[in-house]
């Protein structure tokens, strides 16, 4: 059986994947501070647009107004795609208070109410038809109450996989925890991919790994990786190792990468032949 894949977008990251997410997964997408979790999620999206595939982005963490200016800042301007109705930003952050918010289409009232939350992103799906969805920061909904946070994933994922929606679920873990965001909700979750930022030998490094995918080989490495003023780019044709308390970025053999890249581009070929 062919699983379909929804691919990031993210230069690199669907080789990792081999191939993109499976179709419909709910994929936790965890780290510290400013290690690049929102604009995984944005870049994610907006791929998803150029590609015809409408979207929805839960703001949980901040005024859509920003959302839309952070992401105006690597170029993607995703206002015609809401007057076009393909991609809906759902305002769970300012619960309605003050003249922008009143501008907003998809509020909801209550953010601390996750049935109202539910009842808003179906609304929104349903009206913009995504296949896409993000939710920013998922662990904000249980940030005080975490015997919640697995029925809170749970509710989610039957909502968005339900309806179709490939999503990501950004989690926030401090910059020092190993874990994802707690034992209920990374069972749950049907992928995790951690990204990190540590400090070795005087320098910041960026890398990510993915932990889990459901219905896909993945790769096991952690790669090195940048943030530019396009977006993210994944080195997965690089490992990053540490030896001694020092970093180490080192290429891949090229059997690996080359597995990698043929993998990538079967699902190019799977989704061609379908929209013929
Ligand atoms: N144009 C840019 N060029 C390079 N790096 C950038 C650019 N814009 C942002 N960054 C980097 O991205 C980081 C923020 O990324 P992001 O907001 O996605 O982090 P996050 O993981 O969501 O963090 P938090 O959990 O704290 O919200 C900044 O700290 C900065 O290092």
């Amino acid at each position: 059986m062919i699983v379909k894949r929804v691919k990031t977008g993210i230069p690199g990251m669907d080789e990792i994947l081999y191939g993109g997410i499976p179709e419909r997964n709910v994929v936790l997408l965890s780290g510290g501070p400013g290690t690049g979790k929102t604009i995984f999620s944005q870049q994610y999206l907006w791929y998803g647009l150029q590609h015809g595939e409408p979207g929805i982005y839960v703001a949980l963490e901040e005024h859509p107004v920003q959302v839309r200016r952070n992401m105006l800042q690597f170029g993607w301007d995703v206002r015609k795609y809401e007057k076009k109705g393909m991609f809906a930003i759902i305002d769970a952050f300012t619960g309605g208070i003050g003249e922008a918010a009143k501008r907003e289409k998809y509020v909801v009232r209550d953010p601390t109410d996750v049935h109202m939350l539910i009842d808003v992103i179906k609304e929104a799906i349903r009206d913009t038809g995504a296949k896409r969805g993000a939710v920013d920061s998922v662990s904000t909904l249980y940030l005080t109450k975490p015997v919640v946070a697995r029925s809170v994933v749970m509710n989610l994922k039957r909502v968005l996989s339900g309806l179709g929606v490939t999503s990501i679920l950004v989690s926030q873990v401090s910059a020092t925890e190993r874990g994802f965001g707690g034992p209920g909700v990374e069972h749950a979750a049907d992928g995790i991919i951690r990204m990190d930022l540590d400090e070795y030998d005087g320098e910041l490094y960026r890398s990510l790994i993915v932990w889990k995918m459901r219905g896909t080989k993945h790769d096991m490495r952690r790669h090195p990786f940048d943030i530019t003023d396009k977006g993210i780019i994944v080195y997965y044709d690089k490992v990053l190792r540490i030896r001694g308390g020092r970093a180490y970025i080192e290429p891949l053999p090229e059997k690996v990468v080359k597995e990698m890249e043929e993998a990538a581009k079967k699902t190019e070929d799977v989704f061609g032949e379908e929209e013929e």
